[in-house]
């Protein structure tokens, strides 16, 4: 990989380093499941206890998956042979690609993983250590291990254990170019029979890649393979292994530019750069390119597109529309595979994730999506032609159909009996992962540079937080602060943003606006007394109402304040110059929690002390619909210390009162109460009280009777909840996109709310 020259390359090689240092370092730890508090639990999880289920395995294995994490454990194992396309830089120096492969089997699909990277070259030792981790090992996802040696080592560990076995650079990489191919053929109408197929690469990639894609159709004939020694012909001196003799052909084409000429489809996964826009110039109408070479592919898609503004192009990377990764197949496949008992990954397994991607991608969308995507275009054509990763509908539809075809082709030791209860399951499981930022940072990058102005423009947090607002594209931030101090502070902190360049400045001593800011101020105010000398004296003392009053006026799109000061006297600004949106009964907050095992939001966190039941029934509509934002269905819960009436003090009835009339304002969402926080969390609490509960699983919004309550629980939550990670407090109610936030708010809290503010000025 070259070296980074760019500002961007420089910024991402900081950043990314930063991220791996960051205490606990590396990216992955291993956290017991069950309490381990006092002398019993002792004698349940090790010595006496923990005999019988040792005794109950020995009796029958299959118990293993009950007693043990064995059935949602995968092994990524690696010798380091060839990691991205870095090559073969060893196994200790894979070891980020590995456990960041951990991290996306947790994230996308609850799999715990275990990277294992062997010190070990020769393939049958390599198979030999790899079978004997069977008993350890729910299923093995082997990566990064190069051609020739990972087609026999899968093939013979297949053959040694009686769990799933994957090698992913092969068939992850196959099963998502291929719908990728099938979606991009359709949009050029093309026949998959007839077209020139010219591939870089003859490795673990590119040879499985033809597999799969020759067994949907194209044409051996039509097949043309170059590696790092030119096109692959029949007879080529040197001799080949069988893996590409199967792909030679009988041409006098020697080099990538002689057999792209008139080629219908490029698949890249070589290396860096070998496709030249000449090459591209060459193919043949509308052609498709599929780069798939990482980090960096085979060729750009900005200089594809210059060369054939007609071409469909996708590459491995997350910058780019059409990211065709093998993140979109590995933690789904193994989801599937695993929930089924599966012994092994079948063709039928591979097919049903090709036939779910492809279909994905020209699916209608929730309106939920639609909300979480807002400002993307999600609609099937060149720039959308396989799903995004982050969409949570992948693990919905692949999980189910991998484990229906591992159950068709006769793997599945643990069929799935019930189809619909499972699919809720994996619903459930989607909005517990706590990736809910996920789609509210693709929106704000695709809102196309909101200006979001900061108050406290020369808080360190601030600016720590608004670079990687520029360095993610997420907003263009405005800094409200003097110059000189933001400048100094900028220096001190090692940030490369420059004022005037990178980022905006509002100087409250000197800016030309000033003028043009008190007289608005003064305009809105003067019936309150605020004479005009008072409004300029205001707007000199206050920042938060120079950003006010720029959104106000249409210099800033949003505005963010409240990390220094009180909460209160920022809100009395923002009433002052915002005000509240249409039919909005006052202002409110919500702070969401994304814990490590649910996602909860909490309201009335910061406004209301003490809400009546008609303005509690509009903050949980206000609440809801801010939920909605995160593509999440609200479901909502009005806490208190009663449990359906086991109380009738009045707070009780205050939230009994609240709830009827919240389904008056919203028959269409999910509520219930009054009821304690316990049943909140837990339908089986909630039906030991009542058996027509109107609330299904799990509240995720909950509703507290008074300031006190809803403040306490969040912010005894945010410090009990593992490595949580907040957002808010959210406004709910104001006239356009401003938040105040809190001086306990930290630099990641500040770019969540400067990404769903830059989504919510969109709109
Ligand atoms: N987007 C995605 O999801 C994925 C992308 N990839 C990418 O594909 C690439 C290959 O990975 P993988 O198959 O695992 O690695 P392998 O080491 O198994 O294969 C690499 C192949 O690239 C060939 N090659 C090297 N240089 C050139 C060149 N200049 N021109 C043509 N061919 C060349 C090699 O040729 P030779 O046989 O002569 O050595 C070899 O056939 C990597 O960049 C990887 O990041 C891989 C998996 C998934
Ligand atoms: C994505 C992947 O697995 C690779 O590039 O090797
Ligand atoms: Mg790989």
């Amino acid at each position: 990989m070259k070296e980074p020259t760019t500002q961007a390359e420089l910024a991402l090689r900081d950043a990314a380093r930063e991220y791996h240092r960051t205490p606990g370092r590396g990216k992955i730890s291993v956290t017991p499941t069950k309490p381990l508090l006092n002398q019993r639990d002792l004698s349940l999880a090790y010595s006496p206890g923990v005999a019988y289920p040792c005794l109950d395995i020995q009796a029958d294995p299959s118990l293993a998956a009950e007693y043990t994490s064995r059935g949602n454990l995968v092994g990524v194992v690696t010798n380091g042979t060839a990691v991205l396309g870095l090559g073969d830089i060893g196994p200790l120096a894979g070891k980020p690609v590995m456990e960041g492969k951990g991290c996306l089997f947790k994230k996308f699909a609850g799999i715990d993983v275990f990277d294992i990277e062997l010190a070990e070259r020769d393939p049958d030792k390599l198979v030999d250590i790899i079978a004997a981790l069977e008993p350890t090992l729910g299923g093995i996802n082997l990566e990064d291990i190069k051609a020739p040696e990972c087609f026999t080592i899968e093939r013979k560990l297949r053959e040694r254990v009686n769990i799933p076995v994957f090698h992913d650079d092969q068939h992850g990489t196959a099963i998502i170019a291929s719908a990728a191919l099938l979606n991009g053929l359709e949009l050029v109408g093309k026949a998959i029979a007839e077209v020139k197929l010219v591939v870089s690469g003859a490795g673990a990639a590119a040879i499985a890649c033809l597999d799969l894609m020759v067994r949907l159709g194209v044409s051996p004939r039509n097949i043309f393979v170059v590696d790092s020694k030119g096109v692959i012909y029949q007879g080529r001196a040197g001799g080949m292994d069988e893996s590409k003799a199967r792909y030679a052909q009988d041409t006098a084409a020697r080099t990538l530019a002689d057999v792209c000429r008139g080629a219908d489809v490029f698949l890249g996964c070589s290396t860096a750069g070998v496709l030249t826009q000449d090459m591209v110039r060459s193919m043949a109408n509308k052609p498709i390119i599929l780069a798939l070479a990482n980090p960096e592919p085979e060729i750009r898609p900005e200089l594809a597109r210059e060369a054939r503004p007609d071409c469909i192009v996708a590459t491995g990377r997350s910058d780019y529309p059409n990211q065709v990764n093998n993140v979109l197949c590995f933690p789904y496949i193994f989801r599937g595979a695993l929930d089924c008992g599966a012994t092994r990954i079948t063709e039928e397994m591979k097919l049903a994730c090709v036939r779910e991607i492809a279909e994905l991608a020209k699916a209608d969308i929730s309106e939920e999506v639609a909300s979480a995507y807002a400002g993307q275009e999600l609609a099937f054509g060149p720039d959308y032609i396989i799903p995004t990763p982050f969409d949570l509908r992948l693990i919905l539809r692949i999980a189910p159909a991998v484990a229906r075809a591992a159950q068709a082709s006769g793997v599945a030791t643990r069929p799935i009996a019930d189809y619909e209860a499972y699919t809720a399951q994996l619903t459930r499981f989607v909005y517990q992962t706590g990736m809910i930022m996920r789609p509210v940072f693709t929106a704000a990058k695709a809102a196309g540079g909101q200006r979001v102005a900061y108050a406290e423009g020369e808080d360190e947090r601030v600016l720590r937080a608004a670079q990687l607002a520029i360095d993610e594209g997420l907003a263009r931030p405005i800094l409200i602060g003097r110059p000189a101090v933001i400048e100094a502070r900028i220096a001190k902190a090692g940030l490369r943003m420059r004022l005037g360049r990178d980022v905006e400045c509002t100087n409250p001593d000197s800016d030309t606006r000033f003028r043009q800011y008190w007289e608005a101020y003064h305009r809105l105010m003067g019936r309150d007394g605020v004479t005009p000398e008072a409004a300029k004296a205001a707007v000199r003392r206050s920042n938060t109402l120079i950003g006010a009053l720029s959104v106000h006026l249409g210099d800033a799109d949003a505005l963010l304040c409240g990390l220094v000061g009180r909460f209160d006297h920022h809100l009395e600004r923002i009433a002052e110059v915002i005000g509240l949106r249409e039919g909005a009964p006052g202002f409110a907050t919500l702070n969401g929690l994304m814990l490590p095992d649910r996602t909860l939001f909490i309201a009335d966190t910061y406004v209301n002390e003490m809400p009546d039941a008609p303005l509690l029934a509009h903050i949980a509509h206000m609440a809801a619909e801010q939920v909605q934002r995160f593509g999440l269905p609200p479901k909502v819960a009005f806490l208190s210390h009663s449990n359906y009436g086991s109380s009738t003090r009045g707070s009780a009835r205050r939230m009994r009162e609240a709830r009827d009339l919240f389904r008056q304002i919203a028959p269409g969402i999910e509520c219930d109460g009054e009821m304690q926080g316990d049943a909140a969390l837990s339908e089986g609490v909630r039906r030991a009280s009542l058996l027509d509960c109107t609330l299904s699983g799990e509240a995720n919004l909950l509703i507290c009777p008074s300031l006190d309550s809803a403040n306490i629980l969040f912010n005894v939550l945010k410090t009990t909840g593992g490595q949580g990670v907040t957002i808010g407090p959210m406004l709910l109610g104001a006239n356009a996109p401003v938040h105040v936030l809190t001086p306990s708010a930290t630099v990641r809290r500040v770019v969540n709310m400067t990404a769903l503010s830059a989504v919510q000025a969109r709109r």
